[in-house]
């Protein structure tokens, strides 16, 4: 992926296809998209019956002819034409009048660290399918690290780590360009299903879709109160089939998610490892930066505090640093770069 400035400076919108959700920044107006990337479409006519939140909904409760599809996973589009028609909908009809009358659009798409030719291709299809003329992808890193407001231009360390639902992304940068990244396919989905399987196993329960949103109340309660909480939690009981409710300990949970997330640990010390030591002395000081949809997992942040020894800052905007950092790029609010055209691998 390469990008210039100059280019991102001509593009009018911004679009991160993440695969838990949809985020789209309109230049001049902001963020106008955040749904859930799924849509619900009926298999007899072909016809889209939902997106975004409201397809979500019926996730888990649709009857066999209705299919609720996600037609971004691991962070790549894998359903192109179903992508165009989901993003259709969820921009309104007064944005997509105006794209209409400028029949030069460009838009920026971030895309995960080493994202496969592959993957490069869709995103610009499912853009160039929605009228865009050309499309400039950018990493998602230099784009969260830039929504997150660190000094990336800058000749000295800042790392930031986008924790998303289908992978963990880790990256130092320095002078506006990544020096070592790293990207492991473990986020909040892993973290999920860590859950789901722990119940499963320890309770005998199979949890609904929707069901883990009590759990990850839970755990920030559990925090605030200090630990050694317990939850309820409703859900299907394995053997019988009935509707049964557990009581849960949230220390179970918390050690349920160890697991996945040694995984984003052991991604951390090798990014740190490839880094040169100046590089690291400037992260002793200024810390690392997290970002995307489950840094907000709570504890996340002491437990990689704990296993690097650095500071861990959350983004204030956590879910949204990617696209608003496309978005800063695009408007022209990122400070003067060190080199121009800003070149990132
Ligand atoms: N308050 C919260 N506590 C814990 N996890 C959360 C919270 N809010 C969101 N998440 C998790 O964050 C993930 C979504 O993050 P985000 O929106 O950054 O993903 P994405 O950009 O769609 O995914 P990707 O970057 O992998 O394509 C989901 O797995 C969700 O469970």
């Amino acid at each position: 992926m390469t990008l210039s400035l100059a280019q991102l400076s001509r593009c009018t919108i911004a679009v991160d296809l993440g695969a838990s959700r949809t985020r789209v920044y309109a230049r001049d107006t902001g963020l106008i998209v955040d749904e859930p990337s799924i849509a619900a479409v009926n298999t007899r006519t072909g016809s889209l019956i939902a997106v975004g939140a409201l397809a979500e909904g019926m996730a888990g409760r649709t009857p066999a002819h209705i299919r609720v599809v996600r037609p971004v996973s691991g962070g790549t589009v894998v359903d192109i034409e179903m992508a165009q028609r989901m993003l259709r909908h969820l921009i309104s009809d007064k944005i997509r009048r105006a794209w209409r009358r400028k029949p030069l659009l460009r838009a920026a798409v971030c895309l995960p660290h080493d994202a496969e030719p592959i993957a490069q291709r869709a995103a610009v299809e499912t853009m160039t399918g929605l009228g865009a003329r050309r499309v400039e992808l950018v990493d998602t890193l230099v784009a969260a690290a830039v929504g997150c407001g660190l000094p990336v231009q800058l000749p000295e360390a800042t790392m930031i780590i986008v924790c998303g639902a289908a992978s963990t992304q880790v990256a130092v940068l320095s002078l506006g360009a990544i020096v070592a990244a790293e990207k492991v396919q473990v986020g909040g989905d892993a973290i999920d299903y860590a859950v789901v399987q722990h119940l499963r196993s320890e309770h005998e329960l199979m949890l609904p879709t929707q069901g883990l949103y009590p759990l990850h109340m839970a755990l920030r309660a559990d925090r605030l109160a200090g630990g050694g909480t317990e939850t309820e939690v409703r859900g299907r009981d394995v053997a019988t089939g009935l509707s049964r409710t557990v009581l849960v300990s949230t220390a179970h949970v918390r050690n349920a998610i160890q697991t996945p997330l040694t995984a984003v640990l052991d991604a951390i010390g090798r990014v740190l490892r490839d880094c040169p030591p100046d590089l690291v002395a400037d992260l002793g000081t200024r810390g690392l930066m997290l970002a995307g949809g489950s840094a907000l997992l709570p504890g996340l942040d002491t437990m990689i505090q704990d296993a690097t020894g650095m500071t861990v800052h959350i983004a204030e905007n956590p879910e949204h640093c990617s696209v608003l950092g496309l978005g800063m790029m695009m408007e022209g609010k990122v400070g003067p770069m060190t080199i121009d055209p800003l070149v990132m691998r």
